[in-house]
């Protein structure tokens, strides 16, 4: 019997009451997503002859992404090319990098791509591979207007911030009644002087437009939208992936003044949004004999719709590109707000 007694005490290192091999608990081997891509990149052989696998530019957030915004969707169906050093160097186990964490909001990482970008190549990188690509987290805000959920990329163009040489997009809408001078407004800004006195009723014309404002470069893609009238149909794509608004009327017609809160309201309602950034342009300004709307009406109505406001002639090239300029002061208000300066504490006060 005595033979079959296991032996009590075997250990080889003293076991004293404070050292925490005394405690005998069970490990917790937690298999994040992120630890499970270090370990299959640590496991891989550091052969130069390891073939590059393409990877998909929302890699390694370990969540599904959500990339909803057309704009977006163009930037994450981008393949990176870069080998896989340059994706570790920028990868969210850097302690530089921003993690994309689905606790703190809907985010998702994006490869981004842009030559102007002032992050440092690394010098391992291949011939093939000279573009320079980044990491940039798109967020969006989430919420619900009465029962509908709205989503909107929030995120501030940091890369362009950081390089006043970047180009930013912009998608901008003319809307109004007909026969306003949207289309004559929008002629004479993309290509001025240019002016026609006869009508064509417009269907949808696109133009665009690169213009610096305020030391930023855009590219503007400007839709020239059908006249609208009171019971028309709005079309649903003129309300998702649009920056900002023009919303005309007549300064000689009451009709198209009056048409102004129902098309700004059926852009929120589309939108789903609370505000946008809009400019109000009262066109038509040469016929001063024929004002049926007076500037103070139009002031008001600006401010009610929390929107810039401005008259202008398409006929005289009066004030045209100040109403595309309110525009992008608007859009820029909401998109790229300046950063706040930093306000001076009790400390810093009480030092001086
Ligand atoms: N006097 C004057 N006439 C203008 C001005 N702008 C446009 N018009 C005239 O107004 C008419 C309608 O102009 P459009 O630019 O085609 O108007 P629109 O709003 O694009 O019209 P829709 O395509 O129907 O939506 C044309 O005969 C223009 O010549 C302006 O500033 N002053």
């Amino acid at each position: 019997m005595s033979t079959n007694t296991p032996p009590t005490t075997s250990t080889t290192t003293p076991v004293t009451r404070n050292s925490p091999r005394s405690i005998n608990l069970p490990t917790l081997v937690v298999h994040s997503p992120v630890h499970r891509e270090h370990k299959r990149r640590n496991s891989e052989p550091a052969s130069p002859t390891t073939p590059k696998t393409p990877q998909h530019s929302t890699y390694f957030t370990g969540f599904p992404s959500y990339t909803p915004d057309p704009w977006n969707l163009r930037l994450a169906s981008r393949k990176s090319p870069l080998p896989q050093q340059q994706h570790l160097r920028s990868s969210p186990l850097s302690p530089h990098s921003r993690l994309a964490s689905p606790l703190s909001r809907t985010s998702s990482t994006t490869a981004v791509s842009s030559s102007h970008l002032p992050l440092p190549l690394s010098s391992d990188s291949d011939e093939e591979d000279s573009e320079t690509l980044i990491e940039e987290e798109i967020e969006y805000d989430t919420g619900f207007i009465g029962n509908s959920l709205y989503l909107r990329n929030t995120t501030t163009n940091t890369a362009s911030m950081s390089n006043p040489g970047a180009t930013m997009k912009r998608k901008v809408v003319i809307m109004g009644s007909p026969s306003v001078g949207k289309t004559s407004l929008t002629q004479q800004y993309v290509a001025p002087p240019t002016y026609n006195a006869s009508y064509y009723p417009t269907i949808e014309d696109t133009s665009h437009k690169t213009v610096t404002y305020n030391g930023v470069q855009y590219e503007c893609e400007i839709i020239d939208s059908a006249g609208l009238e009171e019971y028309s149909l709005f079309p649903g794509k003129y309300g998702i992936g649009v920056h900002g608004y023009i919303l005309v009327y007549a300064i000689t017609s009451r009709q198209s003044f009056d048409m102004v809160p129902i098309v700004h309201d059926k852009i929120l309602d589309y939108a789903g949004l609370e505000k946008v950034p809009c400019v109000l342009v009262g066109q038509k300004l040469d016929l001063q004999s024929e004002r049926a709307v007076s500037t103070a009406e139009g002031e008001a109505l600006a401010k009610k719709l929390n929107a810039g406001f401005i008259e202008s002639s398409a006929k005289d090239n009066k004030n045209v590109s100040k109403a595309f300029d309110v525009l992008l002061a608007e859009m820029q208000k909401e998109y790229n707000p300046a950063p706040e300066k930093k306000k001076a504490s009790w400390w810093s006060w009480g030092a001086k």
